[in-house]
């Protein structure tokens, strides 16, 4: 049985999200999809498109397959039982899917209903790279040995391993996060069966570099408002480079910084902005490198294309026309210094400051000030980082007990330190290390067995009897 209550929070009446403007043009009598599963790939501009599910699902009091971390296993293939509140494949309990993973169809079936609408986005291998250097840059050995991206495109096996945890970041990223072994020979005829096993499955492709085209498939395809396709662009790279000195020129982490405890060695240290600029030939080395990508992308490039002149060039258009106004009035409304994205220790309030990673600054937003509570609240939803937005549903889902951590005192010290409210979760299941600071959470954890990646897995008394273990990570 589906959980389903009207949103607790509703649009002020004077509100700019209760505006007609909200729904855009008309979709006819379709039903909103509210089964849905999003492969969210990396470096795509997939935590812009989860922002969206998570807003979506948080309006209408939709229940997420969330992780017990931050990520569903990854990199190892999918495993339902990575899915906090799973009971098993009969009782189907979740609407939408959506955090990193490492797609395995069966397992994902089990987790989700039978009808649920696949969709995933892609992007060209060459742009990917430039951000998955500048964002994995210390986390995937052969990048780290590279001097610049064109050093690693003029010879990339001069650094790549493929037996190093982490290189799968180095080299056809999505070809993996789709499952399949991105290691392999290229051949047109693999290369079939890869897009063939995708198509069986997803519905829609979307194409980082067509966002907004991307957005206006989406909500047809989905029967959205137009509202629930509107965004701003998250996990941004700064593209100036960083300057040095002070916590402005290597922030490390809203939590870590504000607790001050322990980061990786050499983690707060100045650092040199990694080089990203390609020549072409180094452009099409990349293509090569990547060449399994490069397929999908051309290939899902076509189909994308063909599902635009299938809608109709100019109600694309028009629709995307109203897109970007939409999105430019939100702006307006919720958004600080005219809209403009900002480094993240220039964003006062700490919860909303973006996760950090390699050596670019990823840029967040401030909120106007000012608003009323509802709008207020709307806009929130569309800025929170998808760390802390997770933390938020994983507390509306899975409430917690105080009593019992008060009662218990097994908290592991150095693990979780409870003052005030808030506890620090040390997360090194994305990409290598993270700090997250999270809300109040009443529940006990013992120290329990290593994860695969070495981080280790707590035992966890918590009101979902079902989830055992709760991932807390070490730096
Ligand atoms: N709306 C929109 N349109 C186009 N591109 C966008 C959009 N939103 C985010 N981005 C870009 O996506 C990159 C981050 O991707 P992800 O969020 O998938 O990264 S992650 O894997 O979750 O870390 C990151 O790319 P780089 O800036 O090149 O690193 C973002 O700038």
């Amino acid at each position: 049985m589906f959980f389903r209550r009207r949103a607790s929070v509703q649009p002020a009446a004077h509100s700019i999200f209760s505006s007609p403007d909200a729904q855009g043009p008309s979709l006819g009598s379709c039903q909103p999809h509210t089964h849905i599963m999003f492969l969210k790939t990396h470096k795509t501009a997939s935590s812009t498109v989860l922002n969206m599910l998570y807003r979506f699902g948080e309006e209408r009091n939709l229940r997420f397959a969330l992780p017990l971390g931050y990520q569903l296993g990854y990199p190892l293939p999918f495993n339902a039982h990575r899915v906090k509140g799973y009971r098993g494949p009969r009782a189907i309990e979740f609407h939408i899917m959506g955090n990193h993973m490492r797609f395995n169809k069966l397992e994902v079936e089990k987790v989700m209903p039978a009808d649920t609408f696949y969709f995933s986005i892609i992007r060209d291998p060459v742009a990917l790279a430039e951000s998955s250097f500048a964002y994995f840059k210390e986390v995937a050995p052969a990048f780290r040995k590279a001097k610049g991206l064109g050093d690693f495109a003029d010879d990339p096996r001069k650094y790549y391993d493929p037996r190093l945890r982490n290189n799968h970041y180095s080299r056809n990223l999505l070809w993996f996060d789709f499952g399949m072994d991105h290691n392999a020979n290229f051949s047109m005829a693999l290369a079939q069966r890869g897009e063939a096993m995708i198509r069986r499955t997803f519905k829609l492709i979307l194409v980082s570099e067509y966002f907004d085209q991307s957005m206006i498939l989406l909500r047809h395809a989905l029967c959205w408002p137009l509202d629930a396709v509107v965004s701003f662009s998250l996990n941004a790279r700064q593209q100036k480079p960083i300057s040095t000195g002070g916590m402005s020129g290597n922030w490390v982490g809203k939590a870590a910084a504000a607790a001050a405890i322990g980061v990786r060695a050499g983690y707060s240290q100045p650092k040199t902005p990694p080089n990203l600029s390609l020549t072409e030939d180094q452009r099409e080395k990349l293509r090569q490198w990547n060449a399994l990508d490069w397929y999908l992308y051309k290939v899902f490039n076509r189909t994308f294309w063909e599902e635009i002149d299938r809608f109709g060039r100019a109600q694309m258009e028009q629709e995307m026309t109203l897109l970007r106004m939409r999105r430019e009035d939100l702006a307006r409304v919720c958004l600080r210094d005219g809209g403009k994205p900002v480094e993240a220790q220039r964003i006062r309030d700490k919860n909303i400051r973006p996760y950090q990673s390699g050596l670019v600054k990823i840029l967040g937003y401030e909120l106007q000030p000012g608003l009323d509570n509802i709008t207020m609240m709307a806009c929130l939803r569309m800025i929170r980082p998808e760390i802390q937005y997770k933390d938020v549903l994983d507390t509306k889902q899975f409430p917690r007990v105080p009593a019992v951590q008060a009662q218990s005192g097994q908290l592991s010290q150095g693990l979780m330190a409870a003052a005030g409210g808030t506890f620090l979760r040390q997360d090194s299941s994305r990409t290598g290390e993270k700090v997250v600071r999270g809300e109040a959470v009443g529940r006990t954890l013992e120290e329990g067995e290593k994860d695969w990646d070495g981080s280790r897995l707590m035992r966890s008394n918590q009101t979902d009897t079902t989830t055992r273990k709760r991932k807390v990570e070490i730096v």
